[in-house]
């Protein structure tokens, strides 16, 4: 197989994507993630995903490209990273004693014009807590590089009452479609290096 490049920026995916074990390089996709007002949260992420992958691809034609994206949905507002500390404390005063639902869309492209894509949804409910136990969450930083502000592998687990889904499609990668996807293309998953 050509190479593989992960078209992101984001620690998180490329942990996710050490874990699988596959050779592989990251690549930022260097794109504008504005979108048009008035799409879905999933039409939103989808567009993105397939944003990034491409813009990684036309400078690799000949590589398979893995591009994603990801909102969060509580619900009619669609959240995205918080630009500092006082955008992230509204953002979880939201999710706070609520349900709310991850979308993270991949997208796979390859040589021969493989296109392949998926969204997943993780939905979580989040613990009513106080005040000061918020502002103590906010210390850790971990909201920083996070749409939603919080790391649910991280102190955020913490805040965590229920979790219906795939776990790293909360972290960034749905690991569960990743792998179908790559092994739909025809990725040997245990290749000898
Ligand atoms: N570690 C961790 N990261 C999270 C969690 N929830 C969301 N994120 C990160 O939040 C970011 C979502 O924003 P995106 O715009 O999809 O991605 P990005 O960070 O800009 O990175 P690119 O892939 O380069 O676009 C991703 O980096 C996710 O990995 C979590 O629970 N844990």
């Amino acid at each position: 197989m050509s190479e593989l490049i992960l078209a992101s920026t984001s620690s998180a995916r490329r942990a996710l994507m050490d874990g699988l074990g596959l050779p592989y390089r990251t690549e930022a996709p260097g794109v504008d993630e504005h979108v048009a007002a008035g799409l879905s949260a999933e039409e939103a992420v989808r567009m993105l995903a397939v944003r990034k992958a491409r813009a990684v691809q036309e400078r690799h034609p000949d590589a398979w490209v893995l591009g994603a994206d990801q909102l969060v949905e509580v619900g009619h507002e669609v959240l995205g990273k918080p630009q500092d500390r006082d955008a992230a404390r509204a953002q979880l005063q939201r999710l706070l004693g609520q349900t709310h639902v991850i979308h993270t869309a991949v997208c796979l492209l390859g040589p021969g014009g493989h296109h392949s894509e998926t969204v997943e949804d993780t939905r979580l409910t989040f613990f009513a807590v106080p005040p000061e136990e918020l502002e103590r969450y906010l210390d850790t930083g971990e909201w920083e590089g996070c749409a939603g502000s919080y790391r649910v592998e991280g102190r955020g687990q913490a805040l965590l009452q229920k979790l219906e889904g795939d776990r790293t499609n909360v972290q960034g990668l749905p690991m569960l479609s990743v792998v179908r996807l790559l092994r739909q293309a025809g990725f040997d998953l245990f290749a000898r290096p």
